[in-house]
């Protein structure tokens, strides 16, 4: 049965491996129907003036075994679609099915291999301990405890939370309840988790080693997930496949290796003292630029000059009276794909009338 749990705010962002670039390849087990199946998903909120199309026409399948990231800013429609397809939120229109269930025809079916991490909802008992909360939390799926006790272990042991088993949640640090949470999300052995910003306010060594465990997770034990965040690091890191929402509509839906392929382009980082508006201003009359950085120490500018262009781009800023501090090449990052596909960054507010 779907449940919620809780998660904090205020994630960091580090750099690790993606799983494209290691090249694995997750055993999902694809016969059978799909694990979630989303079709013409509509849910406005409020009306008149007020309303808002929070999920806008959306339809996506997620395949059994896959890892599914849900890329967008603020207000884009991420846990709306999410709580859609839990059977939190009923949808104006459009069908949710779970492992080929329409949960309109019987939620305890279609939900019985499934659960949850949301935002701000609360989770964990605090007053238990953290074994005890992962026992809770399997019988109440219907799972003898006793029979997933090394599934438990190994949690505990993957999130670094061993040696806390037998502590109660209350006395742990936000980042420990929040893997807390998560152990308990998978402590009765779902096949399908909803992760709505699973690493927000875990630190760095936190949130790699959350990572890790679900990519282990879904790599090793065929688990099914679909991951909400803002963390471009964790959609990297984590997923098969992103799906980036921009006001409550499907922008891009892709393998991460196919969304990064195509933004491919040379792109060169400038960093100048002597880097200011006017300077950057020449610089635009000729070259396309990325991104300009001006709080930067010093300042940068990002510019499109792949192959002879950057001997262009040396010789205006020569021309300009511009010192390169440092010049490289950058690689193109899901931000810059979702900065193209809908004119904002994936952490900034969604824009945009949405009625
Ligand atoms: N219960 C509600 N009542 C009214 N409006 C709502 C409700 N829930 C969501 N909305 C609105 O629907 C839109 C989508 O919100 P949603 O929370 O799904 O976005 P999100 O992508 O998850 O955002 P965030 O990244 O901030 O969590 C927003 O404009 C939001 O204000």
């Amino acid at each position: 049965m779907a449940r919620s749990a809780t998660s904090a705010r205020g994630g960091p962002r580090e750099r690790d491996e993606t799983n494209a670039a290691r090249g694995e390849e997750s055993p999902a087990d694809r016969s059978g129907p799909p694990a979630l199946s989303v079709d013409g998903l509509t849910k406005r909120f409020g009306e008149g003036d007020e309303a808002v199309t929070a999920v806008d026409d959306v339809s996506l399948t997620v395949e059994r075994g896959s890892v599914v990231g849900l890329l967008g800013p603020n207000g884009a429609g991420k846990t709306t679609l999410i709580k859609c397809a839990l059977g939190i939120v009923i949808p104006d229109a459009g069908s949710v099915r779970v492992f080929g269930n329409d949960v309109r025809d019987g939620r305890r079916a279609a939900y019985a291999d499934v659960d949850a991490m949301l935002e701000g909802a609360r989770n964990d008992y605090w007053r238990l301990t953290v074994r005890e909360n992962l026992r809770y939390f399997a019988t109440i799926s219907g799972v003898d405890p006793d029979s997933v006790a090394a599934r438990h272990d190994r949690l505990l042991d993957r999130l670094d939370l061993a040696d806390k088993a037998d502590t109660p949640v209350r006395d742990l640090s936000r980042g420990m309840k929040q893997k807390v949470s998560l152990a308990s999300v998978l402590a009765g052995g779902a096949e399908l988790v909803f992760l709505d910003e699973p690493t927000l306010g875990l630190d760095v060594e936190s949130a790699r080693t959350l990572r890790a465990e679900l990519r282990r997770l879904a790599v090793e034990e065929g688990l099914t997930i679909v991951v909400s965040s803002h963390d471009m690091t964790t959609i990297e890191a984590v997923c098969d496949r992103v799906v980036m929402l921009s006001n409550g509509r499907i922008v891009a839906d892709d393998s991460v290796e196919a969304l990064l392929g195509a933004a491919d382009r040379d792109a060169v980082r400038v960093a100048s003292p002597d880097l200011n508006a006017e300077t950057v201003a020449g610089v635009r009359e000729s070259f396309e630029i990325v991104d300009v950085d001006r709080e930067a120490r010093p300042p940068t500018v990002t510019v499109a000059a792949g192959g002879d262009r950057l001997y262009d781009l040396t010789d205006a800023l020569r021309a300009a009276g511009v010192t390169v501090s440092d010049i490289r090449t950058v690689q193109p990052d899901l931000e810059e794909v979702f900065l193209e596909r809908t004119g904002t960054a994936p952490d900034a507010p969604s824009g945009g009338d949405r009625r």
